[in-house]
């Protein structure tokens, strides 16, 4: 196990009377695949948001690459890739000019070309994005994401709009990344894949991280089986989750 890249402690975010992240500790180290999953609503994205200082905690304390999101923004969005759950794209640019943008950003060296073959989009390079599928999109966005061989990748729903193939492409690039070295930490509804690409996942419910582990360990964890699915396991942690909250909310 290496050092973490990702560490919250205590991190809270309230909207008002909405908690959407409660008392969070987390740890991804710099070595793992992770998979951070939840219902809608759960708080994933406000948790991405607080990583990657586009939402500022209302307590509690996160640390990215060893700094902190505010004070060193610069090199740590440097050193990591992100692609967040919205993004805008630059209508009349072209696929090669939103990767130029990033690499001159970040002063990498990139080959654009290369990163487009990565995703799939090598025939679309000169082609302006205002002509661009979803899952075109998504693809751009991801190649984006890639520049500058990031020590850690951030993807927030990074499946969404793809077809087979895309998801594919996706699941390969995050194997080749943390081969590289990098560590990838990314949310996902989509929790077939989640087991193919996760060396571990943690289940948020309500702001609270309720279980994390292997696949394999939230298995035995629950009663659904050996041979149970992540979508069996994933259901089971979070309606005993949802019974355990109704209970206490009852008791009081
Ligand atoms: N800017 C905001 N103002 C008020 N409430 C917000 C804001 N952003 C998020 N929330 C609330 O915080 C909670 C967590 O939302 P968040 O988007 O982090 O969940 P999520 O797990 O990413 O959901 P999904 O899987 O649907 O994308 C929700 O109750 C949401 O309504």
């Amino acid at each position: 196990m290496t050092d973490a890249v990702i560490e919250t402690e205590g991190l809270t975010k309230r909207y008002g009377s909405t908690v959407a992240v409660d008392d969070l500790d987390l740890t991804v180290t710099g070595d793992e695949i992770y998979g951070f999953l939840g219902p809608n609503g759960a708080g994933k994205s406000t948790t991405i948001g607080m990583v990657m200082d586009y939402v500022r905690p209302t307590a509690g304390r996160v640390r990215v690459l060893d700094g902190d999101p505010r004070a060193d923004a610069v090199e740590i969005h440097d050193r990591l890739g992100i692609l967040p759950d919205r993004y805008d794209l630059y209508d009349g640019h072209t696929a090669r000019q939103h990767l130029d943008f990033v690499i001159d950003t970040k002063r990498a060296s990139d080959a654009p070309e290369q990163l487009l073959a990565r995703v799939g989009l090598d025939d679309s390079s000169d082609q302006a994005v205002d002509t661009f599928s979803q899952g075109m999109e998504q693809r751009l966005a991801l190649a984006m994401a890639l520049v500058g061989d990031p020590e850690l990748l951030v993807l927030d729903e990074p499946f969404t709009g793809l077809d087979p193939h895309g998801v594919r492409t996706v699941r390969e690039i995050v194997h080749e990344e943390n081969d590289r070295g990098a560590a990838v930490f990314f949310s996902s509804h989509v929790l077939g894949q989640v087991e193919l690409v996760c060396d571990r996942v943690g289940i948020l419910h309500h702001g609270r991280l309720v279980a994390q582990g292997t696949v394999d360990e939230l298995r035995e964890r629950t009663d659904v089986g050996g041979d149970a699915s992540v979508e069996e396991v994933f259901v089971s942690i979070t309606d005993e989750t949802a019974a355990t909250d109704g209970r206490a909310t009852e008791g009081r």
